[in-house]
């Protein structure tokens, strides 16, 4: 248990230990563990792996896995990024007939005499000792005077929409804060359509693809009325909640309506430092959260599962938080001893998020679009008056962070 706890806090400070080393450039390098000189390298064939050492790294690679992997053009197509090898024919059991490293490769020459070969860097890089050493996506936590001192730059339309280094800039800024803005929109559904569609395909959900959204009850949810509603993330609802939101607020001729947004991550990591138990009981209890319509022609009844929080299991890297008091369910998904101490922790991490340093204010303004990632970045907004309209849609994170990749960045 203690083990567990500081390799928790371990990998979890790494995110934030980022933020305070935080250097431009290194971030988005593509990380090499290793180098390809050789002579940094020892190994050795067991029985049934390969042990790779470099530095204070042993890296076991199993024969099997070996096999399945390899990048000959019999066993993987380099045109489509595809395997071709059947992995369910390998022989649990495969031992190369020889094995040897020659020029910082590894070449093993199976039974049937077929031969693969890896660039020890690479294998390096593929290394599940690699992975639970590294964190897949650098983030720059931040409450609001990190944030403001950050003087993060907003994109500007022209740009963003006809240069890809605009663009990058953009995905790196939202890659590393969660939130990003464009400036100089011009205020219509179309312009922010095409916005979004310069960063990711647009996701659809009950509520549409673009949609545009007043205080006139049209829909069953508080969003659709002119009250406050408290910091949440979106569409929690789903199993899969939408990993991207983005507001533009087309009109408002009236008082408040300002848009409050927290860094979750912030908040869980304080939750961590402070109450490792709690942090693991928001990742351990599967809540459900439901949107439930039944008037104005709208026929809904969306339930969603999942924790509070979701780390991935290999480095125990936070990737998501699902956090709407409104359309939180019964929990009846864990026994009432866990459920008590699931009220505790919810209470310690919305304290934390409450913390008013950790309150981002900005007043949305025509052409001011804002791109927030709704599994990490939660957001509300203040009462008001007057009308107000606010246009947006919602984006799959899969595919923000498949053009961050394609941009070259880390993610
Ligand atoms: C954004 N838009 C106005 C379309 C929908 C608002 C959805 C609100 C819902 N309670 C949720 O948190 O998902
Ligand atoms: O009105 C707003 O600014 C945001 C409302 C909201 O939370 C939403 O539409 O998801
Ligand atoms: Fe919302």
């Amino acid at each position: 248990m203690a083990g567990l706890l500081r390799h928790l806090r371990q990998n979890i400070s790494l995110v934030s230990s980022f933020g305070k080393s935080h250097t431009k450039g290194a971030y988005f390098q593509k990380r090499h563990l290793a180098s390809t000189t050789t002579t940094l390298y020892d190994w050795r064939a067991a029985d049934e792996y390969v042990e790779i050492s470099h530095g204070d790294a042993v890296m076991r690679f199993d024969y099997v896995w070996l096999r399945d992997t390899c990048r000959s053009a019999a066993s993987y197509n380099p045109k489509t990024s595809q395997r071709i090898l059947d992995t369910a024919s390998i022989d649990l059991n495969i031992r190369p007939a020889q094995t040897k490293v020659t020029d910082g490769h590894l070449s093993l020459t199976w039974p049937d005499g077929h031969v693969t070969s890896y660039s020890l860097s690479w294998l390096a890089e593929h290394s599940h000792q690699a992975k639970t050493r590294t964190v897949l996506q650098p983030r720059v936590l931040w409450n609001r005077d990190t944030y403001d001192a950050a003087q993060v730059p907003s994109a500007r339309w022209e740009e963003f929409m006809s240069s890809e280094a605009e663009l990058r800039s953009f995905v790196q800024n939202f890659l590393l804060y969660g939130i990003a803005f464009v400036d100089g929109v011009p205020a219509s559904v179309e312009a922010t359509e095409a916005v979004s569609e310069r960063v990711s395909i647009i996701r659809e959900t009950l509520y549409g693809r673009m949609w545009s959204f007043t205080s006139d009850l049209s829909r069953g949810d508080t969003a659709y009325t002119t009250q406050a509603l408290d910091r949440h993330t979106d569409t929690t609802y789903l199993h899969e909640p939408c990993g991207v939101q983005v507001f533009h607020c087309l009109q408002h001729e009236g008082t408040g309506g300002r848009t409050l947004l927290v860094d979750g991550f912030h908040a869980a990591h304080a939750v961590l430092e402070e109450s490792p138990e709690s942090f693991q009981v928001l990742g351990r209890v599967p809540i459900r959260h439901e949107n439930i319509e039944a008037e104005g022609g709208h026929r809904n009844h969306l339930v969603g599962t999942g924790p509070v929080l979701s780390a991935h299991p290999w480095n125990r890297e936070l990737y998501m938080i699902r956090y709407n008091n409104y359309d939180r369910a019964p929990i009846d998904t864990a026994p009432p001893e866990e459920v008590r101490r699931w009220y505790a922790a919810h209470r310690l991490l919305t304290a934390r998020l409450r913390d008013p340093g950790n309150e981002l204010w900005v007043k949305l303004t025509p052409g001011r679009v804002v791109f927030i990632d709704n599994w990490r970045v939660l957001h509300g907004r203040d009462s008001f008056t007057g009308l107000r309209r606010v246009c947006g849609c919602y984006l799959p994170r899969d595919d923000l962070l498949s053009t961050a990749r394609a941009l070259g960045l880390l993610a």
